[in-house]
């Protein structure tokens, strides 16, 4: 049988073992990611990441995941906050999706207190995993920042936006759809946060659109990460980064789990322009708007199903 010819678009992987080995004194592998690094999120506003975490402890953290999400509901229930995404979050308009949040969980204090309301009689390998995961995952954070901001001269200031940038890692379930239900797990949305690193486990289903509006089926891969531009960077950056529109989309009768490690600008400063990224060449896009706001006006908006929505908040017309 003749197989129709398949054009696979992939995402850029970039190789991030040999950073282990990176002496400062020699940075050629530093440069060298970081090239390959902004041109992705320039290209493709995401990019795979290998090598970040060992096999064992993302099997742990998978082994959490799954045990977080198999407890009764009540207990899940008891997972509440006032902050978009912290508590737990399950809705009509997403029926596969349900997941939890854990705010800036480097903080060991603050996954202790999660631990210990979702297993009072305590789990500690459920907390250490975790965070050890998000202490690595803080770190690739920086590091790819700082590979963006060093690519673009504004390493100065990299320290107060750091600075100025609060964490939240989301842990993820997708149940599969009944024989009559939509395959759509997560419906097709831009971050508008920062940054977004994501994991999701070997069922996949995580596709990401390309410029040219093509979809990108992301490969389940046990050992790495999907690195995702947010609104949030590219205003800093003035639009010299691709935010891509994603999805997930459910196959086949598994459930799926992932994880999203989310960094978000502080309410406390107005999301803005570097300076040096506004010129005449490069006319201001965006006006300077309060993150907070900005989310208020999202989720009147129908939130996640809004796909032009910053536009739409604080976008700068042609012509004025
Ligand atoms: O579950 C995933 O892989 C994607 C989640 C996502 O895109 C999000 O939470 O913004
Ligand atoms: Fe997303």
């Amino acid at each position: 049988m003749k197989m129709a010819p398949e054009t696979l678009i992939q995402l850029p992987v970039i190789d991030f073992s040999q950073l282990k080995t990176h002496n400062p004194e020699n940075d050629s592998i530093w440069e060298s990611i970081k090239v390959d690094v902004f041109k992705a999120l320039r290209d493709y506003g995401c990019f795979e990441a290998s090598s970040v975490v060992s096999i064992d402890l993302q099997e742990s953290v998978n082994d959490a995941l799954k045990q977080l999400f198999d407890l009764p509901l009540e207990t899940k229930l008891q997972n509440t906050s006032e902050t978009a995404f912290h508590g737990y979050v399950r809705s009509p308009k997403v029926p596969l999706y349900e997941s939890m949040g854990i705010g800036n969980p480097f903080f060991p204090e603050n996954v202790d207190n999660f631990t210990n309301l979702m297993w009072p009689h305590n789990n500690p390998k459920f907390s250490e995993s975790i965070k050890m995961y998000s202490k690595k995952l803080r770190e690739l954070d920086e590091i790819v920042k700082r590979m963006v901001f060093e690519s673009l001269n504004l390493g100065k200031y990299l320290d107060e936006q750091m600075q100025s940038t609060n964490y939240l890692l989301k842990l993820m379930k997708y149940r599969a759809p009944e024989p009559n239900e939509s395959d759509i797990g997560l419906h097709t949305h831009t971050d508008t946060n920062i940054m977004t690193i994501l994991h999701q486990d070997e069922i996949g289903g995580l596709e990401i659109q390309t410029k040219n509006d093509e979809w990108i089926q992301v490969k389940a891969s046990p050992n790495s990460f999907v690195i995702v531009a947010g609104e949030t960077f590219n205003v800093w950056l003035n639009g010299r980064l691709h935010v891509p529109f994603h999805r997930v989309v459910m196959n086949g009768n598994m459930a799926r789990y992932s994880l999203g490690f989310f960094s978000v600008q502080k309410a406390s400063s107005l999301v803005k322009a570097f300076y040096e990224m506004v010129n005449e060449e490069h006319p201001l896009l965006y006006k300077p708007f309060d993150y907070g706001e900005f989310l208020k006006f999202f989720y009147k908006e129908g939130g996640i199903q809004s796909k032009f929505a910053l536009k739409t908040y604080c976008g700068v017309s042609e012509g004025s």
